[in-house]
């Protein structure tokens, strides 16, 4: 397999990755032949851009001729049944940074991507879900996937318990500070969307609790799961129709 590999520093007006455990590099390549672009590293609200700068990439990979956005994350459990290491299939999210009006298409629509009110109810493709579902099935992962609600907050502090109660209560299964905008701005230009989230710590709901979030317990918990994940996304892509209702 040949890969091809950029630095973000390199291509012209991306953005830096400036979070521990984001590489900053665009990855080239084929999976099992099927042509896939990889971003290592993302980007977020709390490293200070603004958000048409953290999803940027999307509209590259819209014009490079993407058809389908696969996204991962950390995230926090909120749902008591989950645990950590748990990969959550992500059906649906709360946007709390677009309730107070930071979204990603605020602003002048540009028609060349997208129309100026996209839908949102169907952000996340049920085909995929689905088909994630049963390749998790085949591999023997059942006990461990999930499909659930994310919540995108603006970090970078984790919760108060306050807040994960709150979040709990609204219907959120998981919180983390990424992914939302770029399913918007997918979304917008008519990309299929496939989300995940690796539960990597417990948020903590309760005043009694000696747990703390910490970002070390997050990259731990990444790496004790990165094969599986890796296994689960790298099946699916394979497995991926052509989209013939492709924009
Ligand atoms: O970048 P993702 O995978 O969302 O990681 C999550 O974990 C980090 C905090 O530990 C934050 O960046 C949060 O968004
Ligand atoms: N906001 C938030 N992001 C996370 N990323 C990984 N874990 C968490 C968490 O508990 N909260």
């Amino acid at each position: 397999m040949r890969i091809v590999a950029f630095d973000y520093r390199d291509i012209p007006n991306f953005p830096q990755s400036t979070v521990h455990g984001h590489a900053g590099r665009l990855v080239f390549g084929t999976l099992k032949g099927r042509p896939c672009v990889c971003m290592q590293g993302r980007f977020h609200l709390y490293e200070g851009y603004p958000i048409q700068k953290i999803t940027m990439p999307m509209r590259i990979f819209k014009l490079l001729g993407v058809e389908t956005v696969i996204l991962t994350n950390a995230a926090g459990g909120l749902n008591q049944d989950y645990k950590v290491g748990d990969i959550m299939i992500i059906k649906d999210h709360l946007n709390m940074p677009g309730f107070a009006g930071n979204n990603p298409l605020a602003g002048p629509n540009n028609e060349r991507f997208g129309v100026r009110f996209p839908c949102m109810s169907d952000a996340y493709d049920r085909e995929l879900q689905q088909l994630a579902l049963d390749v998790g099935s085949e591999l023997g992962y059942s006990d461990f996937l999930r499909e659930g609600v994310y919540c995108v907050l603006g970090g970078p502090s984790f919760e108060t318990i306050a807040e994960c109660r709150m979040l709990h209560k609204l219907g959120a299964d998981a919180v983390g500070m990424s992914t939302v905008h770029e399913v918007i701005v997918a979304r917008h230009c008519g990309m299929r969307v496939f989300a995940l989230s690796l539960i990597t710590n417990e948020a903590v709901m309760d005043y009694d609790s000696e747990e703390k979030a910490n970002h070390e317990e997050v990259l731990q918990t990444g790496k004790q799961r990165a094969e599986q994940l890796e296994r689960l996304v790298s099946t699916v892509v394979t497995r991926i129709e052509h989209n013939n209702n492709f924009a």
